[in-house]
């Protein structure tokens, strides 16, 4: 039995864990009454008598839940946030990309986000077989379920007056901006370029290509080939036949799902393809993959739990 403390567990990535371990024999959770929930000593003795603690937290409270933690007690973390993403003595909780034995030995494992889901599982296998070049500029456009942003926008388009779209990121300096380029091993950094809808979940990531620019020109049926291969073994990820699909939609209160799709759509010509990923920002974006990390960690089979279509 593995001990399991969710800190954050009141809020929408959280309940969404909670939701995924329920009726599973091999956890115990350890739980906070509303009261104690953001008490720092009880959060204390939780983070540090768990087995394996799962930060749902604002960055900043991540940063301190692992201060709480003793470094060289036995509990392993899986943080949500985006605080660890890049920081050194951290494993990039992406099991497909980083390979499943890092993610099964580590102690430290900073989940990714959302959006860098779409973007790496697309665009990392790619430049890592120098398919696509490491220093080309690019650009993401991605659309956003509003649970993405958490309890507070969730009720700020729950309100009346809720916007039909509302795109963002104008500052140039998201914050997923340094994960993508990390994690992809690209020279430059990326233009983000992303909108919520009024969607509870999903999300379509999309990496438009200037394919004829690129030196070597690649092609769409080529770079669909290779992500095919590349994920032959994930019962996560798939890539789906572009042929004949015309529009991808995220439907309004779509069930959730653990499941990410992957497209590349060329044009004629092979100058120009679309690269897209569509995924459950709740689930392969944040709770789907704290739950497969979580199984990596204690030796479980890696689906168990997950929200999945029938193979
Ligand atoms: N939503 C998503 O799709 C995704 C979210 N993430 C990341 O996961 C993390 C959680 O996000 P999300 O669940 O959406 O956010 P929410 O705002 O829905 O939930 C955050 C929870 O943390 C609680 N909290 C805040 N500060 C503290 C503290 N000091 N001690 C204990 N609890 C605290 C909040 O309490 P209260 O309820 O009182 O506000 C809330 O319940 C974030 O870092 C987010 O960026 C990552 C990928 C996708
Ligand atoms: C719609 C929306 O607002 N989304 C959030 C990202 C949600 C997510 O991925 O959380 P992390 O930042 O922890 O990765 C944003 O753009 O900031």
């Amino acid at each position: 039995m593995h001990k399991v403390f969710i800190d954050g567990a009141a809020g929408t990535t959280g309940l969404e864990i909670a939701a995924r371990l329920e009726g599973r024999r091999e956890f115990e959770l350890i739980t906070l009454d509303d009261e104690r929930r953001k008490d720092t000593g009880a959060r204390r003795e939780a983070l540090n008598e768990a087995d394996v603690a799962i930060l749902c937290l604002p960055d900043d409270a991540a940063r301190e839940a692992v201060e709480l933690i003793d470094p060289v007690g036995g509990t392993r973390v899986i943080d949500a946030s985006s605080a660890h993403r890049t920081a050194e003595g951290w494993c990039y909780g992406f099991p497909e990309l980083v390979g499943r034995e890092r993610v099964a030995d580590a102690r430290r494992v900073s989940n990714p986000g959302c959006y860098p889901t779409g973007f790496l599982a697309l665009v990392a296998p790619l430049v890592k077989q120098s398919l696509l070049p490491a220093d080309w500029p690019y650009t993401i456009n991605a659309t956003s379920g509003y649970s993405g942003g958490g309890k507070a926008m969730i009720a700020q388009f729950e309100q009346d007056g809720a916007p039909a779209l509302q795109s963002y990121g104008y500052s140039m300096a998201h914050k997923h901006r340094p994960e993508m380029k990390a994690h992809a091993g690209l020279t430059h950094g990326v233009i983000f370029a992303p909108s919520v809808v009024p969607a509870y979940r999903g999300m379509i990531v999309e990496v438009p290509l200037h394919l004829g620019a690129m030196e070597g020109d690649p092609t769409a049926d080529a770079l669909r080939e290779a992500l095919r291969e590349f994920y032959a073994d994930s019962a996560v990820v798939s890539v789906r036949e572009s042929a004949g699909v015309d529009k991808l939609v995220l439907e309004k209160n779509a069930e959730p799902t653990d499941a990410m799709e992957l497209f590349v759509f060329g044009n004629e010509g092979g100058w120009h393809a679309r690269l897209v990923a569509r995924l459950d920002n709740l689930g392969k974006g944040a709770s789907g993959a704290a739950v497969q990390n979580l199984n990596l960690l204690c030796g479980l089979p890696e689906t168990a739990g997950l929200a999945l279509p029938d193979a």
